[in-house]
């Protein structure tokens, strides 16, 4: 199982606005998602966060503006090689443009009209509660098409 974060830039919390990007290549592609990828070997899971979000949406970040909402097992029972943890992340302060990258398209959505339907289908069960403000920990099991998901457990938690 390998690690990977995302990181979701919004204008508050609760966000009423939420930047996401549409990924143009690799694992998701068509998608749009929060701004992330695999967590490099002896790399801190914040400095990975920070990367990745400059690699794909050109904003640059500092560690103390990170704060961590959510913790996700993603499982394909069909295809072991695919499993994966995310450790998400919000961000509400942030320097630099956003610019488009080989990787991502960004564009600014508000909240209540979040492309759902072009995203990974576990999250509209938990990316609603992250936009509000809570935090979540849980696991998503995907169906033999590796795209539906076969069972979600969400739960809220105080604090990580
Ligand atoms: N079911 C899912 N729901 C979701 O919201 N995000 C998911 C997801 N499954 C994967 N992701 C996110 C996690 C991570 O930010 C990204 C996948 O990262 P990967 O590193 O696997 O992909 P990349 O093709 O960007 O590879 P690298 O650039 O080499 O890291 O997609």
């Amino acid at each position: 199982m390998y690690s990977t974060t995302l990181c979701f830039v919004v204008d508050g919390l609760p966000a009423r606005n939420v930047l996401l990007g549409m990924k143009k290549n690799g694992f998701g592609k068509g998608k749009y998602n929060g701004f992330g990828g695999k967590i490099e070997q002896n790399e801190g899971i914040k400095a990975a966060v920070l990367r990745e979000l400059e690699e794909e949406c050109g904003l640059i970040a500092a560690e103390q503006d990170l704060e961590k909402v959510g913790e996700l097992d993603f499982i394909f029972p069909e295809q072991p090689a695919w499993d994966h943890d995310v450790h998400i992340y919000i961000v509400k302060r942030w320097q630099g443009g956003i610019r488009e990258t080989e990787e991502m398209k960004p564009e600014w959505f508000p909240v209540a009209a979040v492309p759902y339907a072009t995203m990974w289908q576990d999250d509209i069960h938990w990316l609603p509660q992250v936009l509000q403000g809570e935090k979540i920990k849980g696991e998503v099991q995907f169906a033999a098409d590796n795209e539906s998901v076969r069972a979600v457990t969400i739960t809220a938690v105080s604090s990580f």
